[in-house]
């Protein structure tokens, strides 16, 4: 359903994305591994065309969406979970899941579906988002990706900054996001990227250096270890 053919992205003068190749087919979590700075999410950024390609493709159900505009991508079903986690900090929890519905969509069956997905969302519906914590504002960010009218959503670094009872509820709450929609999951957890991913792909210098099945993939795995370790 996603696929970016020999991608080149830069930031002015700055060629981060050198060629890169990858696919996603639907129903997959897939999930995009490598150290700090090498392109993961200036890939993210590429697919929903924030930073678009200089060069390459990026096709998304069988269209070429290079170019187009990101609310054009987002229209056609691709949801962004960013690392801020943003989201209308003055406004309720209940109200931030209510703007992210599509016209076209049942709220409240959306609505009353995440609440039982989250219980502490539910628990602090009328609390503004700004006043929860870094782990409720996490599983809010996941919910609002995930009553948005997407097929796909593009999920960067869930876990960061959360502590590790917290980052078991994210990933609970990922685990059941997937079960509709298809992901693409930036993590620099690895064991947490391995767990929850059916796929990666292992990027380094702008390029995607190793791929395949996480299944029995660990970090001590040489192809991976030497880059992953500084
Ligand atoms: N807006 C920007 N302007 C210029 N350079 C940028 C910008 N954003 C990122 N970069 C640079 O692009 C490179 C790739 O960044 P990117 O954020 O894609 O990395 P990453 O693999 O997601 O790592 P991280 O975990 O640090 O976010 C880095 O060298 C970064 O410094």
């Amino acid at each position: 359903m996603l696929e970016l053919e020999d991608v080149h992205t830069y930031y002015g003068e700055s060629h981060i994305l050198q060629g890169v190749n990858l696919s996603v087919e639907e129903g997959e979590i897939v999930a995009l591994i490598g150290r700090n700075g090498v392109g993961k999410t200036t890939t993210l950024r590429s697919i929903l065309q924030l930073t678009p390609p200089r060069e390459g493709t990026v096709r998304f159900s069988g269209e070429d969406v290079t170019g187009e505009s990101t609310h054009e991508v987002a229209d056609e079903g691709i949801g962004w979970v960013p690392e801020e986690r943003r989201m209308f900090g003055y406004l309720t929890v209940e109200e931030n899941v209510r703007v992210s519905v599509g016209p076209d969509q049942e709220y409240e069956a959306l609505r009353d579906y995440v609440f039982e997905l989250f219980p502490d969302l539910e628990r602090f519906r009328d609390k503004e988002a700004r006043n929860l914590s870094g782990g409720q504002q996490q599983m809010l960010a996941i919910a609002r990706g995930m009553v948005g009218d997407n097929d796909l959503l593009l999920v960067d670094e869930p876990s960061e900054g959360l502590a590790p009872m917290i980052v078991d509820q994210v990933v609970d709450a990922l685990r059941e996001a997937s079960a509709e929609t298809t992901m693409v999951l930036v993590e620099q957890n690895f064991p947490l990227a391995m767990d929850l991913a059916d796929r990666f792909y292992l990027l380094d210098h702008g390029t995607v250096v190793e791929s395949g099945s996480t299944e029995g993939v660990t970090a001590d795995d040489e192809r991976i270890r030497r880059y992953l370790s500084a």
